[in-house]
């Protein structure tokens, strides 16, 4: 987890991972609780509108048989026929095919009296029947028009009603007041129709509605109806059922109509489709994020990391990439000035490492860069011979203090030190300063005799520098005394190099100055004076 949190690219795939599943969760969220209620909402509309798609086509067939049997019921024949005065209208209009065309089971004609005047229908077997009141053959009618005298009794207005009957058998039913066409005359009687919504009726009223419905009587009360209860029975189909007002008033009719969830499944469709495609260009969008973010900010960054971490693991730290260096944002300002600071850090410990090594006066290395080249030398040359040194100081520099000053005691040092180096750091020796008027010069790989040689060269260019030196015994000229120490033995440390060169250097300083001597012997070919023994 740590190594997860170490990673700033990994810190961002895991927020922006984080972010996706929230977004994806808000996404179901929504999906769930805001587009499916208003799917299932609209759905449920859709069935109560086809469910009073269904509930007007009956009310149309209620509205038919209102005007038919209203028609029948303001006849003149009809009202005289039930007033006894018209014989011949049974012949004439009640026959068969009359029931046939109109779509009947059953007419009945209620007298004055409520009593049934004339029955016409098809009796249990589906036999033809014509005759007066409910007596036999029509006595199978006695119910349905006990049913009828009952409403009738029961004090209907004037006026012409239809109900949907759900007992004794599914039917329709007309009832109208006959009345004289023309003439405000009190009725009559009643003219009652009865059509049975049989099978093959439904059947047409599915061809005129296009739904897949069904009728059937539930013995429910009348005030229960009107409820709608849907039943989703599958992905593609659901079922929807309606209670209606009907006869008598302990049952209504119940409508159940098959309806395909086309809608719901389109709006599904269409809705997981946009839902797709919106998962889709988020994680695309954030999967981009994460490419730029890796490509413009953590790709440098890690860059930068690696360079910085280079700094301090490299003996030669490599430079600043130019790639950091050339970007023109934050990050490219941040390596300009970080490496700035490193250039500028680098010149100042140079300058400081300068300054510990090197005399502050002559500009020569001083003692310390002295001693560290000459353990170098020793340790990695692998043996302590073949190497040489020099210690040289200035003949009588105090008496030269004494008469010229100190300052120009310092132009003499400066100028002594300036000419050494120009004479054997081109070939490789290094000079130091390493006293108040003392230098040492280290010769490597330089033979007893080279270094002989080297030191006759010095000590005839520093007097032919022509220095004045009045109150020297030696010369009238600034002259210096060389000590010279070869190593000799492997056991030779470089401080027994060094006491041996200045034993040299006490030696030549002895046998009267401005020469050379070595730790073994005096070199007496050079100078005024002479030798002196080894
Ligand atoms: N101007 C100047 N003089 C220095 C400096 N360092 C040391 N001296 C002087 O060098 C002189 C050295 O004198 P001594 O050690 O007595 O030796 P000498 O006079 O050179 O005599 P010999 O070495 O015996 O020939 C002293 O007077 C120091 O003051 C310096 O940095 N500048």
């Amino acid at each position: 987890m740590t190594a997860l949190k170490g990673s700033l690219r990994n810190r961002f795939l895991l927020s922006l991972c984080a972010v996706l599943c929230l977004a994806l969760l808000a996404l179901v969220a929504i999906a769930r609780f805001q587009i499916m209620p208003i799917l299932l909402e609209d759905e449920e509309a859709y069935a109560s509108a086809e469910l009073d798609r269904i509930e007007r086509a009956l009310g149309a067939e209620l509205n038919h048989m209102r005007r038919m049997v209203e028609d029948w019921a303001h006849w003149d024949d009809t009202y005289d026929f039930v007033q006894g005065l018209q014989p011949q209208y049974v012949d004439s209009n009640l026959y068969e095919s009359t029931l046939e065309t109109l779509d009947l089971e059953m007419m009945v004609f209620l007298d004055a009296s409520n009593e049934p005047y004339w029955v016409v229908g098809y009796n249990e077997h589906g036999e033809f029947v014509s005759c007066p009141g409910s007596m036999p053959p029509c006595d199978w009618a006695s119910a349905s028009i006990a049913f009828l005298s009952r409403y009738v009794a029961q004090g209907l207005d004037d006026a012409t009603h239809t109900w949907l009957l759900a007992a004794p058998e599914l039917a329709m039913a007309g009832l109208s007041p006959i009345h004289q066409s023309h003439q405000e005359t009190p009725a009559t009687g009643w003219l009652a129709m009865v059509r049975p919504l049989s099978e093959p009726w439904i059947e047409q009223l599915r061809d005129t509605t296009g739904i897949e419905l069904e009728l059937s009587p539930v013995p429910v009360p009348a005030q229960e109806s009107a409820a709608q209860i849907l039943d989703r029975t599958s992905p593609t189909h659901m079922t929807a059922n309606r209670l209606i007002p009907a006869l008598p008033s302990s049952h209504a009719l119940r409508i159940d109509a098959a309806l395909p969830r086309q809608r719901y499944q389109a709006s599904l469709e269409t809705f997981r489709f946009a839902l797709y495609w919106t998962s889709g260009v988020l994680i695309a969008t954030l999967l981009m994020v994460l490419w730029l973010l890796e490509r413009m900010v953590l790709s440098p960054l890690r860059q930068l990391a690696t360079f910085t971490q280079s700094l301090h693991q490299e003996a030669a730290p490599p430079a600043m990439p130019v790639s950091l260096l050339a970007r023109h944002d934050e990050i490219g300002t941040l390596s300009r000035e970080f490496s700035n600071l490193l250039d500028h850090q680098r010149r100042q410990s140079d300058l400081l490492r300068d300054l510990t090594l090197h005399d502050p006066l002559t500009g020569v290395a001083n003692r310390r860069l002295f001693d560290q080249r000459l353990t170098e030398l020793l340790d990695h040359s692998g043996t302590h011979q073949g190497h040489a040194a020099m210690m040289i100081d200035i003949d009588h520099f105090k008496l030269y203090n004494d008469h010229y000053g100190h300052q120009a005691g310092d132009v003499c040092l400066v100028t002594l030190a300036q000419h050494m180096e120009a004479q054997l750091e081109p070939r490789g020796f290094l000079v130091a300063r390493t006293g108040g008027e003392e230098f040492s010069v280290l010769l490597p790989n330089t033979s007893e005799d080279e270094a002989l040689r080297l030191a006759r060269e010095l000590l005839e260019a520093i007097e032919a520098l022509g220095l004045d030196h009045e109150t020297s015994p030696t010369s009238c000229n600034v002259t210096v005394s060389i000590g010279i120490a070869t190593l000799q033995a492997n056991t030779m440390e470089p401080g027994d190099l060094m006491r041996a060169a200045d034993q040299a250097l006490y030696r030549a300083k002895a046998s009267g100055r401005n020469r050379a001597a070595t730790y073994r012997a005096l070199d007496t070919t050079f100078g005024p004076t002479t030798t002196l023994d080894s």
